[in-house]
């Protein structure tokens, strides 16, 4: 298990990461989601000894980055994949870190393999494409089995087919029982790919919890209500007096009311939950013929939580 206690980095005036706890627990995927600038990034290089903390610590079942024995056999990381020598083939960097952590050969092949650059191990990096590049940076990762992965971006640059891989790759991990952190800006695939979710703000802690947790916390959805076409007036003006906000999708005043669709009026309402508003018609003798809420996308979910802590927006 990953834990960050009370991280905190400050860059002169400016606090990167501030009093951030967490944990990274086994057997799972923990999501780490925040707008840009957020600090995700500085928490993940403080884990892994890159960057000094100004208080605080990350250990890796109980031991700091900087004390374990043998750090490759139990953190892997994928911060950044562009640090890669252009000059070097993949099976040189590969051959480097198999080197330094004590692995046999046969474990560079193995690598290669299960990221798909076999057939481009004697190429020169210089030469990959980002997708590539990321890849080769998940084979270093994953080079000394580690029991702990963080993953920094690791779908940047990767086309539908890689994503789809990596997805399967970070699953798999969890499955076998590793601690493992991935951040991404790409939301519906951290809806599909993580277990748990960490959110941050400016550097601090916004929520944590499973997926469906953070999904739920959000505000409430839009809820989809067909009516009686005779009804629409009445249905708009109940649930406008509640304070939620309608609109008449199909069916409403001026629609052919001799089809037999035009007999029911379609309404959308937004910030509602679907329950109230059936309490609510059943309570006003109102007839409802459909009544469908609208899944919360993670997205959503996420926006609604971090709109306070976004630094870097466009107008
Ligand atoms: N070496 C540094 N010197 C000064 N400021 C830094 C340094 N590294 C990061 N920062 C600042 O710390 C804050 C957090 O940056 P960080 O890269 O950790 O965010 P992030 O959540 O990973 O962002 P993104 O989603 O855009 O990658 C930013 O305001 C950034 O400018």
């Amino acid at each position: 298990m990953l834990e960050i206690r009370n991280l905190t980095k400050t860059y002169r005036a400016q606090t990167a990461v501030n009093d951030l706890s967490f944990t990274v627990p086994d057997g799972q995927v923990t999501g780490f989601l925040g707008p840009n600038g957020a600090g995700k990034s500085t928490t993940m290089r403080m884990a892994v000894g890159l960057e000094r903390p100004t208080s605080g610590e990350a250990t890796f079942d109980g031991v700091p980055f900087r004390k374990l024995d043998n750090p490759g056999r139990v953190v892997g990381s994928l911060l950044d994949a562009t640090w890669f020598h252009p000059g070097r083939s993949a099976y040189q960097h590969l051959a480097i870190l198999a080197d330094l952590m004590r692995l046999p050969e046969t474990r560079i092949e193995e690598c290669l393999e299960a990221v798909g650059l076999s057939g481009v191990a004697t190429k020169r990096v210089g030469g990959f494409s980002l997708g590539m590049k990321q890849r080769l940076g998940v084979a270093c990762a994953l080079m000394g089995n580690p029991k702990h992965v963080l993953l920094d971006e690791p779908v940047n640059g990767l086309d539908p087919e890689g994503v789809h891989w990596m997805r399967e790759r970070i699953r798999a991990l969890a499955a076998d029982g590793c601690a493992v952190l991935v951040s991404s800006h790409l939301l519906s695939e951290m809806e599909l790919t993580a277990d748990r979710l960490i959110v941050v703000g400016k550097g601090a802690l916004i929520a944590e919890g499973t997926v469906e947790e953070f999904l739920s916390r959000g505000k409430a959805g839009t809820v989809e209500v067909e009516v009686l076409a005779e009804d629409v007036f009445r249905a708009v003006g109940l649930l406008e007096a509640e304070g939620l906000r309608v609109s008449v999708v199909s069916g409403g005043a001026g629609s052919d009311a001799s089809s037999s669709a035009a007999k029911k009026a379609l309404l959308r309402v937004d910030g509602a939950v679907a329950d109230d508003i059936a309490r609510l018609a059943l309570n006003n003798r109102l007839l409802i013929t459909g009544l469908s809420a609208k899944k919360v996308s993670l997205e959503d979910a996420f926006l609604d939580t971090t709109a306070g802590s976004v630094v870097y927006q466009a107008n």
